[in-house]
């Protein structure tokens, strides 16, 4: 394939995706009486949210309340029991053919527990796993541009890309997971968990690496975590699930102001606490 022959297939692929454009929704991701239920056990019943636009959406949720089973939810991997959820319009149901699902797919990047890297894989290589699947045309150099342009995002080295998982830190893996998910530039970021397992310093960093690209970018950012830190340095709002449900969804302010005991505990408990006033502390200047 020529260069001008490859520079058009691109074109072309570009503009089929600004045939829909992320930022003429209000809201990236509606999800409407979602039911998920294993055998027995309900793990969402009837539960509904609305993620705006631009926004980064911390869900928090004690164990086993159903996040991760959400996410699956919203990015096609698991299929709902019942209810109905939209991303920038489509209804995940009404999705005709592999065309249409590829288009949305495309759109969005997640970034799974503990980043799943392949392992047999090189940092570049798991960047350009996406990019071979969608532009299967796309030259080896153009792809190795892509992933150290990729690379050089997420703060990590350039000498980062030809090393395999097992030869990086923790912090590093999560930053080449975080460049996986943004390989093919979507206006969607999903984060499970992304500050799992990290230092406070090292967790402290990739929650402004977070709040950054999705600033400079214009991100939406589903953000599952445990960890109030991030959720206070990165997050506009906050989704609450418990009871098979989001019991509350909302700025942390508008949060500690709801009676709800479990929101209660988790944010006014003794780790809510130190939170909060280590957030006090930090001038506003240092938050954005
Ligand atoms: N494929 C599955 N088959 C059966 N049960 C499942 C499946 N996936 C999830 N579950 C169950 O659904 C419940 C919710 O799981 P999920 O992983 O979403 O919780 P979570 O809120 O993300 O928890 P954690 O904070 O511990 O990661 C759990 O009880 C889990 O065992």
């Amino acid at each position: 394939m020529s260069a001008g022959e490859q520079e058009e297939e691109i074109r072309q692929e570009i503009a089929a995706a600004e045939a829909v454009r992320p930022e003429q929704f209000e809201y990236a991701i509606r999800v409407r009486g979602l039911v998920n239920r294993f055998g027995d056990a309900v793990v969402h019943d009837g539960l509904d949210l609305d993620v705006r636009s631009g926004e980064i959406l911390g869900v928090v949720g004690g164990s086993g309340t159903g996040k991760s089973v959400l996410m699956r939810s919203i990015v096609g991997l698991q299929i709902p029991t019942a209810g109905e959820i939209e991303v920038y319009g489509t209804s995940l149901d009404t999705i005709a053919n592999e065309e249409e699902s590829r288009d949305l797919r495309r759109r969005w990047g997640v970034m799974f527990q503990g980043g799943a890297l392949f392992s047999t894989l090189s940092v570049a290589e798991n960047i350009q796993v996406p990019l071979r699947e969608y532009y299967p045309r796309i030259d080896q150099q153009l792809l190795d541009e892509i992933a150290a342009y990729k690379v050089a995002m997420v703060g990590l080295p350039p000498d980062a890309g030809p090393k395999y998982p097992a030869e990086l830190s923790g912090g590093m893996v999560k930053r080449a997971g975080l460049a996986r998910a943004l390989a093919l530039d979507p206006a969607l970021l999903f984060l499970d968990e992304p500050t799992a397992g990290l230092d406070p310093i090292g967790a402290a960093k990739f929650d402004a690496l977070i709040r950054e690209l999705a600033d400079t970018m214009g991100l939406t950012v589903f953000l599952i975590t445990h960890d109030l830190d991030t959720l206070y340095a990165t997050c506009d709002r906050v989704a609450v699930l418990a009871e098979k449900t989001v019991i509350a969804v909302g700025t942390i302010p508008e949060l500690l102001a709801t009676e709800h005991p479990w929101i209660q505990d988790y944010f006014n408990g003794p780790r809510g606490r130190a939170a909060t006033e280590s957030h006090e502390r930090v001038p506003r200047d240092r938050k954005s």
